[in-house]
């Protein structure tokens, strides 16, 4: 949180609003938001029909490292919330909420281990939009408050733990609870 004041102050004068050009210019911002979709992805599962018999280069075999069959008609689901939270592809530390990882060059070759906003032909549509509006919110409501804290009492629920609601998108179940100070 202290690094994305930082960041926010050194790119904004005071409290104005930010501009498309200015939320560009903070890359922090950007790696909390990557960040935040590979733990809680909005689209957590996804799912492809075969319009054809096809063979796919990996995910079969007891490892899942050998080719794998799918025949026509058969439903292939995948999962950005499975894959955000293995290890083999994040690390050690893939639970933990950490930003950095994003701009340490470590996930340079996990290519489509990441896809909040799919990918393709049928990618989401609003990627762009989503981005400047949830950094829009998160640069007004850090500006607005100095301080944003869990309230007394609210248990800090390690990921992996957290109750959450699966409808067509998933959702905290018990809502985001926090204390804030002007
Ligand atoms: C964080 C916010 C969002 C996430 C994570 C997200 C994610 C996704 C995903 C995963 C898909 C692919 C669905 C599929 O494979 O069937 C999708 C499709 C789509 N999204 Fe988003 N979306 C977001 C926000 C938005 C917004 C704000 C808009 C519009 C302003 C939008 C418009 C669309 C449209 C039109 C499609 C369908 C594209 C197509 O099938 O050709 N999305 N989105």
């Amino acid at each position: 949180m202290k690094r994305l004041r930082q960041e926010i102050a050194s790119v904004m004068e005071g409290g104005q609003v930010p501009t498309r050009d200015q939320i560009k210019k903070m890359p922090y911002l950007a790696c909390v938001i990557k960040e935040s979709l590979r733990l809680y992805p909005p689209v957590p599962l996804n799912n492809r029909e075969a319009v054809r018999t096809t063979i796919l280069p990996i995910g079969g075999g007891p490892e899942g490292d050998k080719p794998m069959l799918v025949r026509k008609g058969e439903l292939v689901v995948f999962s950005q919330y499975v894959n955000s939270r293995k290890k083999n592809i994040f690390g050690s530390d893939a639970y933990d909420f950490r930003p950095e990882r994003w701009e340490s060059g470590e996930l340079e070759s996990i290519r489509w281990a990441y896809f909040p906003f799919s990918g393709g032909p049928r990618q989401c549509l609003g990627e762009d939009f989503a981005q400047m509006e949830v950094s829009y919110t998160i640069v007004r409501i850090l500006q607005t408050f100095s301080l944003i804290k869990l309230p007394v009492g609210e248990p800090n629920e390690p990921v992996g733990s957290e109750r959450q609601r699966l409808t067509l998108v998933l959702l905290s179940a018990e809502g985001c609870k926090v204390e804030v100070r002007v």
